[in-house]
């Protein structure tokens, strides 16, 4: 297939894609068992900005919704304490030693927050969620420096947590777990002699990173905390990722993930119409497989859902035509952004 045919959107495919995701994990994806509620996320959110949350049946709706608030952990039934309140990212270490109930469950900050966000992508009206245990959960993993861990359980903590917890407070509308302050200073310490950011002081820039830390500036009204310098710098630097898709960091190859990363967060700044949309759009439409669906982060390379779903919203982000708007912030589409404010304005109503 020539260039050219290629360049059109595949939107049956993808839905097929997906849909795929949802029935089954399919044994190259073995390895991300026991997160498998991000696969989730990818497809769910990527069949919503398709326009195609319809294609998932209710039954399966339903099914889903079911599933994730299984992987709710609650408070401990004993002495009540909620640091391990958060979302599992699937079952499958729920392993039962002799007690009935085992002490090994706990919250991961990446899959509360991406759980909720396909509980928004599906219309539910999250009345299942311990919201209070939720926030004791995220501000049970803040360190003093403010940067977040991602679970109890003892491992990495950097720039992506901080953005999940951020995420999670957002849609909570609850900050109480979120010092906002700490936050702010990490993320500030965090910008490098060339104005990217980094996931901890003194790292390199990259452009995941510096999605995260914006969109938690952005999430937490604190833009206004980075000066003109540091904001013209950050927009030169996201602008120079620039090839003809986008790439995470100086002298790495593209890839279709930062046409969202990178595209999201010049558009946070309100820079990305100075970038070069048709050259963004089509490198992404070259690791299209207008086959079977699905994009994949390099051209002829294989697929996978996050990759599908990056793609996409990138798209997105430059106007593709047949694509729901994203918000970038959240990386939700606007129709689950509506959705999540009317249940603020519920909330708001019943307090
Ligand atoms: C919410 C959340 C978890 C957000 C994650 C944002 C983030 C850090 C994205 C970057 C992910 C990525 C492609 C890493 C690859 O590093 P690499 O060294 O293989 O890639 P490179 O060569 O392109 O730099
Ligand atoms: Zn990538």
């Amino acid at each position: 297939m020539n260039n050219e045919e290629n360049k059109i959107l595949s939107h049956r495919q993808h839905v097929k894609y997906f849909m795929r995701f949802l029935n089954v994990l399919p044994s190259s994806l073995s390895s991300h068992d026991t997160t498998r509620v991000t696969i989730a996320y990818f497809s769910v959110s990527g069949l919503d900005v398709l326009g195609s949350i319809s294609s998932i049946s209710i039954d399966l709706q339903t099914r889903i919704i079911d599933w994730l608030y299984r992987l709710q952990v609650h408070p401990n039934k004993e002495n009540g304490d909620m640091s391990a309140c958060g979302f599992q990212g699937s079952s499958t270490v729920n392993i039962r030693f002799n007690t009935e109930e085992n002490n090994y469950r706990c919250g991961h900050l990446a899959m509360t927050y991406t759980g909720l966000c396909i509980l928004l992508a599906l219309g539910d009206d999250l009345s299942r969620l311990n919201r209070k245990a939720l926030i004791e959960g995220v501000k049970a993993l803040q360190t003093e420096e403010g940067n977040f861990s991602a679970t109890l359980s003892g491992c990495e903590s950097d720039m992506r947590f901080v953005y999940c917890a951020a995420c999670i407070s957002y849609m909570l509308n609850d900050w109480s777990g979120f010092n906002i302050k700490t936050a702010t200073d990490y993320i500030i310490k965090s910008i490098g002699y060339d104005y990217g950011i980094a996931q901890c002081p003194e790292l390199e820039s990259h452009g995941g990173t510096t999605f995260c830390a914006l969109a938690t500036l952005s999430l937490t009204n604190q833009l206004d905390k980075l000066t003109v310098d540091q904001i013209e710098g950050l927009k030169r630097w996201l602008l120079y990722r620039q090839i003809d898709g986008f790439q995470g960091r100086p002298n790495k190859p593209v890839d279709t993930c930062y046409s969202f990363w990178v595209g999201a967060s010049l558009k946070m700044l309100d820079a990305l119409h100075l970038t070069n949309y048709p050259n963004n759009r089509s490198y992404v439409y070259e690791t299209q497989d207008s086959v079977v669906g699905g994009f994949s982060k390099w051209p002829d390379t294989c697929t996978d859902p996050m990759h599908t779903y990056l793609g996409l919203a990138g798209l997105s982000l430059i106007g593709e035509n047949g694509l729901l708007d994203i918000v970038p912030t959240l990386n939700i589409t606007k129709r689950a952004h509506d959705h999540l404010k009317t249940l603020h304005e519920k909330w708001a109503s019943e307090s």
